[in-house]
């Protein structure tokens, strides 16, 4: 199959990945091999693999951060009006597609609690166990956070603001004591419990994330996947960037062209080893996942 082909060849070439390509089609693998096949299924890619488990992500709807075009990270920033309509169409694809979930997990922050509430509204599951984790928070931006994307792009190149959004590994730079949002993030008692002192971060690149995110994925998620339970994690952009990473096997160069759009939930099916039978099935058409993207992505233009 045509589409079958450009899908394995993309899949064999993580590089080839560009902002705003049409991932509602691809699957990711780098342990393909010559009898690897892969066919459409309408939406998604299905492997010559049995399904055995199947979760939902969702990144939050917009935020009043993402709105104004601000780094957000840790700051707590409420849904946006849009957002909230976001939110509400998150719920109604997943009623639509008959979803129904026994636990959710969604990070302290209040722009992905209020998505999953708003979900679970429109499912009728409000009654459903919740799991709030400061492990499922967004990257923390930093020093960057409140400023605007574009501003920061017009003073320090877009190529130094795409590296500081996008590179896998290389980290904005720290938030002092004296930002603006110091305090309002480390001393906000919601995280009394944790992170402790030593964890805290005052920066995170996507791999600092993912070092903080992937314990609660292998130690919370793949259980309670194992015990049968239907699952919904409502995360943020970064978060949920460093799970696709580690499902997809994706490449530090690859996923830097990944960009999630806010409020249309993703179903990830898995084998019985955890490895991706349909990665990344959008819940919604094409065209809309693409241009969401690449509004993702050009957050980080100059104006
Ligand atoms: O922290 C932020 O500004 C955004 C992501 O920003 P980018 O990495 O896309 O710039 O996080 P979210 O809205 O998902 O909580």
């Amino acid at each position: 199959m045509v589409i079958g082909h450009t899908v394995l060849n993309l899949a064999r070439s993580h590089t080839n990945w560009v902002p705003g390509q049409i991932l509602t089609r691809i699957v990711f693998d780098t342990q393909l091999n010559s009898s690897f096949k892969c066919y459409s299924s309408g939406k998604g890619y299905i492997r010559n693999k049995m399904t055995k488990y199947t979760i939902v992500m969702v990144r939050h709807g917009e935020s009043e951060w993402n709105q104004k075009n601000l780094f957000c990270g840790w700051y707590d920033a409420d849904l946006s009006p849009k957002g909230i309509e976001e939110a509400q169409a998150a719920g109604k694809a997943l009623s639509d597609g008959k979803f129904k979930f026994d636990v959710a997990h969604t990070s302290m922050l209040g722009r992905a609690q209020k998505t999953l509430n708003t979900i679970l509204t429109a499912l009728g599951q409000t009654d459903i166990p919740i799991s709030k984790t400061w492990r499922l928070n967004e990257r923390h931006y930093g020093g960057l956070t409140g400023l605007n994307k574009a501003e920061t792009a017009e003073k320090y190149g877009e190529d130094q603001v795409k590296i500081w959004r996008r590179s896998f590994d290389i980290p904005p730079p720290p938030m002092e004591q004296g930002h603006a949002y110091y305090k309002a993030i480390v001393e906000d008692p919601r995280y009394k419990d944790g992170p402790s002192k030593a964890e805290f971060p005052m920066f995170e690149s996507l791999k600092l994330t993912i070092e903080r995110t992937l314990p609660y994925w292998n130690d919370t998620i793949i259980p309670q996947l194992k015990e049968g339970k239907k699952i919904i994690i409502a995360a943020h952009g970064n978060s949920l960037r460093g799970i696709v990473k580690h499902l997809d096997n994706m490449s530090d160069e690859a996923i830097m062209g990944l960009n999630l759009p806010t409020g249309i939930p993703f179903v990830y099916e898995l084998d019985d080893n955890f490895k991706p039978v349909v990665s990344m099935k959008f819940l919604g058409d094409e065209e809309t996942v693409k241009k969401a993207m690449e509004a993702v992505a050009a957050q980080g233009k100059a104006k």
